[in-house]
């Protein structure tokens, strides 16, 4: 057999860390043996771990409508540099997501201008098309809570309606887990007062309310406390965190740059939302990379929008957790590659025969601290400016070398993971 290209070295394979040599054929792993022979083209990686590309499953990358905030390349291109080889975008772009031919407009307008692949949610809205929409998305997205952009539906008539045409589909929904009725608009002056107008009562409570959908593919998106973990789980719906309400707390970090939906908690339900995803309670990463320009960020608090960056900061922070021995590689590949894929129903997120050959590989000796200047999203700030992380050494897109030595030397390669149809 011959393949397009062999990547050899110390790689993550069905749960163990072995020499291997991975022949890719087509954008695809078509053998991973201790050796395999043949090859027009030989990479043989010298130090780290082969992983399995990750995949972040909760990004807002603002194209088409807010384009000064992100586009789909600098979303992408932030992406890769932070080793994420596939993304799933929000549908609370402008216009919004909510039909047939928004979705496809949009998918027009994305198209050719993505370093990694991708794919994008139709978001929950009554009569929505979902027979239609459903082979074209990786899932659909429900906002119960307001947020940037205007598509919340928190009626329960409403919800049982468009679930009922949902769970037909097979897809899986991803929820903004806020109780709107719960939700007051009294003005803010800090991340304490946005913490009084969206308790966490009001995140449980939207999840009570979910209860009756057990066992339906349901996704709880940047899960901020343990209960709602522990109660998704009950369900059986996955779960997904960010770094942000893994690492901050509103007491200290209480600037409109740590403004965000859900909102950053206090010390006690942060602590315990770590425990719960230390042990390893929570489904997958969500960066729910949610950038604003500086200038909007830079508003009064209680204009400026909700939101903060992630994309490239996420995985290069979780390895540095493993580098820590905070969680285990198979934690780390699990939640950010395996998970989602199996989520979202991908052929990617493993290093297997049959699935995309997207690869990253960290090496955990190569720490260095987060520096704004080097990142890509047109954000320009970020809250972990000076912390710790591993940036990926290579990370291929279906074959397709985007970072080699930490330097990026990719193009524009990335397709719609849903776009066969
Ligand atoms: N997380 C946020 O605070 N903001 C997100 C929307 C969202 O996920 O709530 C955004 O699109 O700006
Ligand atoms: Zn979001």
């Amino acid at each position: 057999m011959s393949f397009d290209l062999v990547v050899s070295g110390r790689a993550f394979v069905k749960g163990e860390i072995k020499y291997s040599e991975i022949g890719i054929t087509d954008g695809k792993i078509a053998s991973v043996k201790s050796s395999v022979k043949g090859g027009e083209k030989r990479i043989d990686v010298p130090g780290g771990v082969i992983l399995p590309g990750f995949i972040d499953p909760h990004v807002h990358f603002r194209d088409p409508g807010m384009t000064e905030k992100e586009d789909f390349s600098s979303g992408t291109l932030s992406a890769v540099h932070g080793g994420v080889t596939c993304v799933l975008d929000m549908p609370n772009t402008l216009p919004p997501v909510t039909d047939v031919s928004m979705l496809l407009d949009k998918k027009d307008h994305v198209k050719g201008k993505a370093y990694a692949d991708y794919g994008l949610f139709a978001a929950v809205t009554p009569g929505c098309s979902a027979g239609m929409l459903a082979p074209l998305v990786p899932g659909f997205k429900l906002f119960m809570g307001s947020t940037t952009g205007k598509i919340l539906l928190n009626d329960d008539a409403e919800i049982i309606s468009t679930f009922r045409d949902i769970a037909l589909t097979g897809k899986r929904i991803s929820v903004h887990a806020e109780d709107d009725r719960m939700i007051s608009k009294e003005k803010e002056n800090n991340c304490r007062d946005h913490l009084r107008n969206r308790p966490v009562e009001a995140e449980i409570n939207a999840l009570r309310r979910l209860s009756r959908f057990k066992g339906m593919k349901i996704n709880i998106c940047h899960n901020t406390n343990a209960e709602s973990v522990a109660l998704a789980g009950e369900l059986g719906f996955t779960t997904e965190v960010t770094m942000h309400h893994l690492f901050f707390e509103a007491d200290k970090f209480s600037s409109s740059e740590y403004k965000v939906n859900p909102p950053i908690r206090n010390s006690a339900v942060r602590d315990k939302l770590y425990r719960s995803f230390i042990n390893g309670k929570i489904s997958m990463f969500g960066s729910d990379h949610a950038p604003h320009t500086l200038s909007d960020k830079s508003k009064d608090f209680d204009e400026a929008p909700s939101g903060i960056p992630g994309v490239e900061t996420t995985i290069p922070m979780v390895m540095n957790m493993v580098r820590n021995n905070t969680i285990t590689l198979k934690q780390a590949v699990s939640m950010g590659s395996e998970t989602p894929a199996a989520a979202f129903g991908m052929r990617k997120g493993r290093i297997e025969e049959g699935c995309d050959a997207d690869l990253s590989v960290f090496d955990t000796r190569n720490f260095a601290k987060i520096n704004v200047r080097k990142l890509h999203s047109k954000a320009g700030h970020s809250p972990y400016e000076g912390w710790e992380a591993v940036f990926p050494d290579i990370v291929m897109v279906r074959g397709e070398v985007q970072i080699e030595g930490g330097e990026f030397c990719g193009e524009k390669v990335g397709k719609d993971a849903y776009g066969k149809h």
